[in-house]
This record gives C-alpha cells, structure tokens and sequence, in this order.
C-alpha cells in the first residue's frame, strides 16, 4: 500500500535522510525517534504536503512524488486521512459538521450513523454539539482522529495522535485506530515519540540518531 525509497529532505544546511518504509493495507507503522529526528518532516513527506530533494513515495500504484501540486492535493484528499499535531478545524462549526465536513472534502459520504458509532467509540459523542474552540486538548485530539477516519481512507497518517491523551484514553485510542485501521483495510502509519505506544505496535522503525 504504502512504500519509500531514499527519501532526503533538506532544510537550509540540515540534511535529513530517511530509511525505506513499507505498510501494507491493515498493517500498522510506528515510526519513533527523538525530538528533531524528523518525524513530522517524513508525515509530511509521505502526505506529500512536503516534496523531498530525492527518493520516492508510492501509495497503491501512484508514485505521488512525481505528481504535479493540484493532482497531489486531489489525490491526497481521496486517499488519505491525516492526524495533525495540532488539530485545525472550522471553529464556526459545531464538531458534527467539521465531521460531516471531511466527507465532503473526500467526496466520500459521511452518515450520521458512523459518525455516531466513531464518536461513540473514541468518547466525544457528547461533544458533537460543541464549538471547537471548547474542547480541551485531548478532545480536540479525539475529534481530529474521527475526521481522519470516517472517510475510510485506504491510507491514515497519524503525528503524535495521542500525545494530549492520559493513559486510558491513548490505549483506548491507539487501540481504535489499530482496529478501523484492520477494518477498513487501511494502512495506519503513526509517527511518535510517546513510548507508551511501543507497548501496543510490533511494527516499528526508529529513525534519528539514539
Ligand atoms: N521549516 C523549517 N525550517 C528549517 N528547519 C526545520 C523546519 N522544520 C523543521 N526543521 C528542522 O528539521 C528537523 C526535523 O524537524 P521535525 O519537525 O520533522 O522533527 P520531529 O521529529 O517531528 O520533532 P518533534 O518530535 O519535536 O515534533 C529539526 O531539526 C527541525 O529543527
């Protein structure tokens, strides 16, 4: 499903080289690595929000680095599902339509049903009428988890998902993501540098030094 080769991304003098990754559909990456490893650059790399100086990224059959901007941004927009670092929704929307709202956005249908059953499960169905802004971090962290995951994406990428959350919530969660992952055939690649997270992923990476 999802697979790189000699990824490198420069900043300024500051180059970062990347070992290969594969994840297949239902499988599930744990990346981890040190603060500045470089986590959130290979997110971004993959998510093709960032394009590298060499290597490639190939999603399905799609080599999206070779993709020019405008297709890279529709194909992401039907493909992936991504859990930023620090959620952004519309804050003039109550949180059931920032979720309605991504299925949209992916030309996916959304029904009210699974956002039902999603945020039943994550433990913010109560929160569905509330303006974002309210929410406590971890909440907003949950929401945001939600919109990545009621498109059925076939590729879900997660940065620090559960970095906000105590230590019920990240099991609960991470335990969540794993499992619509493995549902929906999805392949789940989560960059972090929570340890608690190594205790519930076999499939991991470390990049950086250390
Ligand atoms: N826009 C930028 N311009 C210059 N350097 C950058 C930029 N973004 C990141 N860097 C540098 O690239 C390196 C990797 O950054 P990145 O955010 O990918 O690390 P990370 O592993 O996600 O860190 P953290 O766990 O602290 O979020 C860091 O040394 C950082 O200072």
């Amino acid at each position: 499903m999802l697979q790189t080769t000699g990824l490198e991304y420069q900043y300024g003098k500051r180059k970062l080289r990347f070992p290969a990754l594969y994840c297949g559909a239902g499988e599930v990456l744990l990346i981890t690595g040190s603060s500045g490893a470089g986590k959130t650059t290979l997110l971004h790399l993959l998510a093709g929000l960032l394009l590298p100086q060499s290597g490639e990224v190939r999603i399905a059959d799609t080599v999206t680095t070779r993709l020019p901007a405008a297709e890279m941004d529709r194909f992401r927009g039907a493909h992936t599902g991504i859990i930023y670092q620090q959620p952004h929704f519309i804050a003039a929307l109550q949180v059931r339509d920032n979720l309605l709202l991504a299925g949209r956005l992916a030309r996916k249908p959304v029904t009210p049903e699974a956002v039902n059953r999603i945020t039943h499960a994550l433990g913010i169905h109560h929160l569905l009428q509330q303006y974002p802004a309210r929410l406590s971090q971890g909440e907003q962290q949950r929401v945001s988890i939600a919109r990545a995951l009621l498109p059925a994406p076939p590729l879900i990428l997660a940065d620090e998902p559960t970095a906000s959350l105590d230590d019920h919530n990240c099991t609960a969660v991470a335990e969540l993501l794993a499992e619509q992952a493995g549902e929906q055939q999805a392949a789940l690649v989560i960059v972090t540098h929570d340890s608690r997270l190594k205790e519930v992923f076999a499939n991991r990476i470390h990049i950086g030094e250390g």
